[in-house]
């Protein structure tokens, strides 16, 4: 199975940030992954002109359920497709936390953006207190449960886990931790898709940087990562997919 290799740049990005996704291009020519890079909605349209024929896909970082209607401000998955989206992350747990999104949610966007050609990113993860409780691997599965439409398909859905307590901070999971929860997710896509949930890449998501990159990737069920804040600057993110590549 190929790795893949996205960037969540959140936030962050004007146009004078598209010049990453050149480099991005020019330093990953050679790379034997899947890389994806998803831009704030603002600059898909342009990042999707850039990499057009080329190794690079672009992908947002949200959209809404329905084709369209009256949802102020929603993007909904055809528009993203129309301006050259192929990707869409989504229950992001910074969605989770601060918009309420729901696994009901979740699994109607992503039944949304495969409705509309999209690959979904479905992400999951516990938070520091309920990796205390010793209930992290019950949270993972009740949310790939909750979270997976019945559209899913090997081909148009990765899984990401994502720790809470990783993302932005600096710390990760141990790689025996990553294991369990990679091998425990792997488990439900199998039960929930037969043998489709072999061929869905399940991503780790959370500090992931050049330094731990290549150990991460050599976890069993570890097919990828998501990376936030090293996947803003080119030369970092070439470095973590060198990793991988
Ligand atoms: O949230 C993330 C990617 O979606 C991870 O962010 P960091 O790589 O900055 O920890």
């Amino acid at each position: 199975m190929r790795n893949l290799l996205a960037g969540n740049w959140k936030m962050n990005g004007l146009a004078s940030s598209l010049a990453e996704i050149d480099m991005l291009k020019e330093l990953t020519g050679s790379a034997t992954c899947d890389i994806v890079v998803c831009p704030p909605f603002t600059l898909i349209e342009k990042a999707a002109e850039q990499v057009r024929g080329s190794h690079i896909a672009i992908g947002a970082q949200d959209c809404h359920s329905k084709p369209s209607g009256a949802f102020t401000s929603d993007i909904s998955a055809s528009m993203l497709c129309d301006v050259g989206a192929r990707f869409v992350i989504l229950g992001h747990s910074e969605r989770r936390a601060v918009y309420h999104e729901s696994n009901l949610t979740v699994a109607r966007k992503a039944a949304a953006a495969h409705g509309a050609g999209l690959t979904s990113i479905i992400c999951v993860g516990e938070t520091r207190a309920e990796r205390d409780d010793g209930v992290a691997l019950d949270v993972v599965r009740r949310q790939l449960r909750g979270s997976l439409p019945a559209t899913a398909t090997g081909c148009n859905t990765a899984l990401a886990y994502e720790p809470v307590w990783a993302i932005g901070t600096g710390l990760v999971p141990t790689l025996e931790q990553i294991d369990e929860i990679h091998q425990s997710l792997r488990h439900i896509l199998v039960q929930e898709l037969g043998e489709e949930g072999r061929a869905v890449r399940i991503l780790y998501g959370g500090s992931v940087k050049s330094s731990n990159a290549a150990s991460i990737f050599d976890v069993a069920d570890v097919n990828g990562a998501l990376v936030g804040g090293a996947s803003l600057k080119a030369s970092d993110f070439a470095e973590i997919i060198s990793a991988a590549a």
